[in-house]
């Protein structure tokens, strides 16, 4: 963990990441045989169409920007199989991770015009880079503030419909002709101000399409976000969008199988992971999660992580034993896409901020149901029966156990 700095501001972004390296990838660049490595990386990442996923080359613009900014850009690009009867349905994605960019002891006023400045900045790389659909990470207009319990974290909370965040993400989807997936924290008005974990789709026209709010919530380490915000009621939705059918599965709903199903149930093409976690709780698992889900359910994932160490005025403690301490440990970034036949792209930076830009021809998706079948052979009836069995009080494991046993 990094330590607190004696003001409150927060460190560097590359403090206190686990290790202090930028990302695996680089490291087994650096040091495994160029003989092995091409093996590595197959077993690693996968292959798309019998090769390893291919980059792609970026226009002037967008690089430069990314040079000056000091953003991680890098660029991929998944193929499918030609067909016969459909062409390629290729679309630009775009994921951006950033840290926050004013110390938390700042004015919130100036950390959000901070954060918002910068993140315009990316987003305005990523229209140079020609992206079509581009998604935020969890709570970006924000410091992470979910673990100190204190409530005038609140106060970032804004309208999805016309808070300030929307409102810059509008502007630039209006700019770029691009859809932008909006993760805020959102204060709903006609509910009593009730706060939501919420991403805003906002159309290549700057229009409001709908949003989805966070299904499950944590309660793990210091992540006590059930303190600010409730329960998703907006099921899975699948928003059908000018460039494909998108979804978002927000941060901790990726732990949770059945929500990922769920966007893909309703026809999700790509589904969003806009996350905010770190290293100590949840490195080894990243890897693996967003890429199952890709795998289990044909369709490409979008993972994002926030980076940085973010370092908060008062210590708090998460009844965990642990000695009380000003900061969450860092959020490693770490962002790739996975693909639904198993491919997967390098990570950005675990340190600095970054834009991943990524071709995906979304006929992959059909190609990977048509070759393993995972919907038609689901066996959707019978788990029916077994979660309503299980979801009632009297419900009794199926256990049978061994007579010969004492
Ligand atoms: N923001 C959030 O849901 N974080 C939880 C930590 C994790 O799921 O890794």
């Amino acid at each position: 963990m990094s330590k607190p700095e004696p003001n409150g501001a927060s460190p560097p972004a590359h403090d206190g990441s686990l290790g202090g390296f930028e990302s695996v990838d680089k490291i087994l660049e650096a040091h495994v045989p160029a003989d092995k490595l091409a093996h590595v990386r197959r077993v690693m990442n996968g292959w798309n169409l019998g090769a390893p996923v291919a980059t792609l080359p970026l226009a002037a613009p967008a690089t430069e920007a990314a040079q000056r900014g000091d953003v991680d850009l890098q660029g991929y690009r998944f193929e499918a199989a030609p067909e016969q009867l459909r062409a390629p349905r290729v679309v630009r994605v775009g994921l951006v991770q950033n840290s926050i960019q004013a110390p938390t002891t700042a004015p919130f006023m100036q950390q959000r015009q901070a954060v918002h400045d910068r993140v315009r900045e990316i987003i305005d790389a990523a229209g140079a880079a020609g992206v079509q659909v581009l998604c935020l990470q969890e709570a970006w207009h924000m410091p992470f503030a979910l673990c100190t319990r204190e409530k005038e974290w609140n106060e970032f909370a804004e309208s999805a419909e016309a808070g300030p965040s929307t409102q810059l993400c509008q502007e630039l989807a209006r700019k770029w002709g691009m859809v932008i997936v909006n993760p805020i924290l959102e204060r709903d008005a006609t509910h009593g101000d009730t706060i939501w974990n919420t991403a805003v789709v906002i159309g290549n026209n700057g229009n409001v399409i709908g949003k989805h709010r966070k299904n499950h919530i944590p309660r793990v380490g210091d992540f006590n976000e059930s303190t600010y915000y409730m329960e998703g009621n907006t099921g899975h939705p699948v928003f059908e969008t000018a460039f494909g059918k998108i979804a978002v599965n927000i941060c901790y709903g990726r732990h949770h199988p059945m929500n990922w199903q769920g966007f893909g149930l309703n026809g999700a093409e790509l589904v969003f992971n806009p996350s905010a976690t770190v290293g100590e709780l949840s490195e080894p698992i990243w890897p693996i999660e967003a890429r199952n889900a890709a795998i289990a359910n044909s369709y490409y994932v979008g993972a994002i992580n926030r980076v940085g160490t973010e370092t908060f005025p008062n210590a708090f403690t998460s009844g965990d034993g642990k000695p009380a301490h000003k900061d969450f440990g860092h959020f490693y970034g770490s962002s790739f896409f996975a693909a639904p036949d198993a491919s997967r792209t390098p990570a950005l930076s675990r340190c600095r901020d970054g834009l991943m830009v990524a071709d995906l021809d979304l006929n992959l998706c059909q190609q990977l149901k048509d070759k393993w079948g995972f919907r038609m052979t689901a066996r959707y009836d019978m788990y029916a029966e077994q979660l309503a069995a299980y979801v009632k009080h009297d419900y009794q494991p199926q256990v049978i156990k061994d007579p010969s046993l004492k």
